[in-house]
């Protein structure tokens, strides 16, 4: 039984402190002579008012109903985030509901199907360009809890749709949360870099249990409302037409004494033993140390919360709005903010999303080849509930074409290439994450054929086969109704050679997982890339829009990437170290790794594809074709940089020195047989700078249009780490003039390959960010 209180509690709100008094906006002497004695923070006073003043938006609208409830609703479109206009604006309906007579409890909901998506991110970045000692100011981290806990009439949250983050921290300060079957409740502010501030740390263990709170806070996890009812952290579920009645029915019975008042801080009922709790914190942190070498928000958060249940929640609060403080000055909050925006920025397209075009819709697609790509795209668009027919050139192929999406996997989010392959979807059936009823009606979307007759209404025809696309393009254009887009998943061929044999260059695209890497050439209509964007939101995945080339964007950083470190050995250094130190910087795993798992065949191919004088072309390792030549080819045949024995752990092979002595023999950088020696911070400079390099190239090339796209591409692509905030957010932190300086001296050292651009050289002797935006035409868009 939950601990329940049958009054208002008191103790929390000792001292309730509205945003109004502090002296966030107010120019008063006292705060004017503070600030100059701390030497000029007036002046940031007044350029935060300044900017809260061009940033005002959002408020809540309260309505006090017969039945003596007042129903504020945060309207704050299109998430009801939480501004510091929306707390203000809550502050003012909360104490105006608390004053009137005719009021007797309070619900709190959001305007337009949504409770709110949780503080407005934007907040962040206001934080940090007014400093530290300004933080109160902003975030009334410690005034709204208390207020509403305080209050002597009872408060429930109305939930449609998302609750996360702030949004949900305040529904837990609530008595009661009443939902809709379709609301999302989490606390995903761990992908920020932060931890929870609104009490959520707290709270959320309290009502759903440790393991469960653990699980949503380090994973960013959200949950729908039936598992949220199942847990306790929703009361009732019902129907939209129906909410707003229910949690005003169910405050008058809270106001009446025919429900008890729950005060989330005072239960302990869903908490584990003293004995669990230690087991389960210790566990948790074991975990985090494996998975996130490179952050410490996560272990934080995990402190905060022992704190409160060890040392009660008033502790845990205290602490809560300590670490909070600090983290949000954090590079690693400042970079994921930055990672959040760039990938809500992608899909728009100057001179294509903003010209009024709206999608048409695509009801049916059509694949040819069943292989590993054919089939994982069939099976992201069937969970998308795509009907999808798939052609392969034989009922053998296609056979196995159909057992592979069978065993493919569900996945929400980010379908990876590693889910792809190593997941399966009978066995979800059998871990109860799809019924068999789901995995029915999904199977029952795709139609196998060897003939192309039914393409003749497919509005999506994508092609996987490598080899063949040239001429399967010519047949589809034959085959497929005019307004049909014809996209391939090809990761490095331009696609002006695929679409060589066709007339319907206009209609033509690509895409590469998981990151929905849209390629448009010169002559792909505004209309086709509008069609694309909108498949790859229903599929889920994060669109960018590139031009034309070999290698994209993603494949020309990515084979900057593991050719630089080819290069690396070719000059003295240890392939393991190389790797060690890439995954310690934040890669999930090093180059060498990386090309056993692609697979050197694979990987030789696609360095073939780059046009002469291309940087990639440039290096002549010969580690790679030596290691084939002794059909050593990657992980596949258990024989890479690694050996695999029998499962996928990689191990050191000490038998490739062989090949790396002779690589580097034939590659004579070195003067005197010389070996390179480097320490970490240098391996990762020389490795990652040629790709930086790389992405200026794309940029000024305009095959990218912005750099905020490179650095989502340089993340869902290649595995950059998201804490870093991208290639060129993370080359901008390290400065242009020093980027540009050490290239240029390794040019004279080890050769061509280093020559930075002249994007970068410009940009570098003009003190000009790399990720500013360029005034020159781009080429290719
Ligand atoms: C003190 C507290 O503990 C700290 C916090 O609360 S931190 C914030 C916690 N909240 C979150 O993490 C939620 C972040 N938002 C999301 O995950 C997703 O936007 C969502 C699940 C709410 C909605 O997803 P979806 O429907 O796909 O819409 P999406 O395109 O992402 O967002 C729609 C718009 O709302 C904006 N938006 C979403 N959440 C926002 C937020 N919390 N603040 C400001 N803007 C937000 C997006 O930038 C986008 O703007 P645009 O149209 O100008 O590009």
């Amino acid at each position: 039984m939950p601990t329940v209180r049958t009054h208002p509690v008191r103790g929390l709100g000792a001292k309730i402190r509205w945003p109004s008094q502090i002296p966030l906006f107010k120019t008063t002497n006292a705060a004017a002579s503070s600030s100059a004695a701390r030497g000029g923070s007036v002046v940031v006073e007044r350029s935060s008012r300044r900017e809260r003043m061009a940033e005002k938006k959002g408020r809540t609208e309260m309505e006090v109903r017969p039945d003596g409830v007042a129903v504020i609703a945060v309207a704050n479109p299109p998430v009801n985030a939480l501004s510091i206009d929306v707390f203000y604006s809550l502050k003012d309906n909360y104490e105006e509901a608390l004053r009137r007579n005719d009021v007797k409890a309070i619900v709190v909901t959001g305007k337009e199907g949504v409770f709110s998506g949780g503080l407005d991110i934007n907040t962040f970045g206001v934080i940090q360009r007014n400093k530290a000692e300004q933080l109160n100011d902003y975030l009334p981290i410690d005034t709204m809890a208390s207020t509403l806990e305080a209050a002597g009439k009872p408060s429930v949250a109305a939930i449609d749709g998302f609750a996360l983050g702030g949004g949900l921290e305040i529904s837990m300060v609530c008595q009661a949360r009443i939902s809709t079957p379709t609301a999302e409740l989490g606390l995903p502010e761990l992908q920020f870099g932060v931890i929870p501030a609104f009490g959520g740390t707290q709270r959320l263990p309290r009502l759903v249990g440790l393991t469960k709170a653990l699980e949503m806070m380090l994973l960013s996890k959200t949950i729908k409302a039936e598992e949220a009812h199942q847990l306790g952290l929703v009361d009732a579920i019902v129907s939209p037409d129906d909410l707003l009645d229910m949690a005003c029915r169910w405050a008058l019975d809270i106001c009446e004494s025919r429900r008890p008042w729950v005060h989330t801080l005072s239960r302990t009922d869903k908490l584990e033993s003293p004995d669990e709790v230690r087991e389960i914190l210790k566990v948790a942190r074991a975990q985090v140390q494996k998975q996130s070498t490179n952050l410490q928000h996560p272990l934080l958060c995990i402190d905060v919360i022992e704190e409160g249940i060890v040392s009660g929640p008033r502790a845990g609060l205290r602490k809560e709005a300590i670490v909070f403080q600090d983290l949000v000055f954090t590079d690693t909050c400042k970079s994921l903010v930055h990672v959040f925006f760039s990938q809500r920025a992608a899909p728009k397209v100057p001179g294509i999303t903003d010209i009024g075009l709206m999608p048409r819709q695509v009801a049916k697609v059509g694949i040819v080849g069943g292989g590993l790509m054919g089939s994982g795209i069939a099976t992201a668009l069937m969970l998308s509930h795509y009907p999808v027919i798939l052609k392969a050139v034989s009922e053998k192929s296609l056979n196995a074409g159909i057992d592979r999406i069978k065993e493919q996997f569900r996945k929400g989010r980010n379908v990876s290439l590693h889910s792809l392959l190593s997941a399966n979807l009978q066995s979800q059936v059998r871990k109860g994450k799809m019924t068999e009823e789901e995995y029915e009606k999904t199977l029952s979307l795709l139609t196998g054929v060897v003939g192309y007759e039914s393409f003749k209404d497919v509005d999506l025809s994508v092609v996987e086969d490598v080899n063949v696309k040239q001429q399967v393009f010519a047949d589809l254009e034959q085959y497929c109704p005019s307004h049909c887009v014809l996209a391939t998943n090809t990761s490095t061929i331009d696609l002006d050679l695929i679409g060589g044999k066709t007339n319907s260059q206009d209609r033509i695209i690509a895409h590469v997982m998981p990151l929905l890497e849209i390629v448009r050439s010169k002559r792909t209509l505004p209309q086709v890339v509008v069609d694309l964007l909108d498949v790859g939101k229903k599929i889920k995945k994060t669109p960018i829009v590139v031009g034309s080339c070999t290698g994209f964007a993603v494949s020309r950083m990515f084979t900057s990437y593991t050719e630089t470190a080819l290069l690396l050995v070719d000059c003295g250094m240890d392939v393991y170290k190389i790797d060690q130190v890439c995954t310690e910087f934040g890669m999930p795993m090093g180059p060498f790794r990386l090309l056993d798992l692609v697979g050197f065949g694979v990987a030789l191919a696609s360095r073939m594809q780059y046009p002469e004088n291309s940087s990639v072309s440039v290096n002549k390792s010969m580690l790679v074709p030596l290691m084939l030549e002794d059909k050593r080819t990657g992980e596949a045949s258990q024989k890479g940089f690694y050996k695999y024995e029998g499962n996928r752990k990689a191990i050191p092979d000490p038998d490739i020195i062989k090949y790396v002595q002779k690589s580097r023999s034939m590659a004579r950088i070195m003067p005197d047989n010389e070996l390179l020696k480097l320490d970490n911070k240098e391996i990762v400079d020389m490795v990652f700078f040629p790709v930086i390099n790389e992405a200026c190239q794309v940029l000024s090339e305009g095959i990218a249009i912005k750099a905020s796209d490179l650095d989502v591409a340089s993340i869902l692509g290649m595995g950059f780490p998201q804490c870093r905030g991208g290639i060129m957010y993370w080359a901008d932190s390290i400065g242009a003039k020093r980027i540009h300086a050490k290239l240029s001296e390794w040019e004279r050292k080890y050769g061509q390959f280093f020559k930075p651009c002249s994007y970068l050289s410009e940009r570098a002797e003009e003190g000009v960010p790399l990720s500013a935006a360029k005034n020159n035409a781009n080429a290719h868009l």
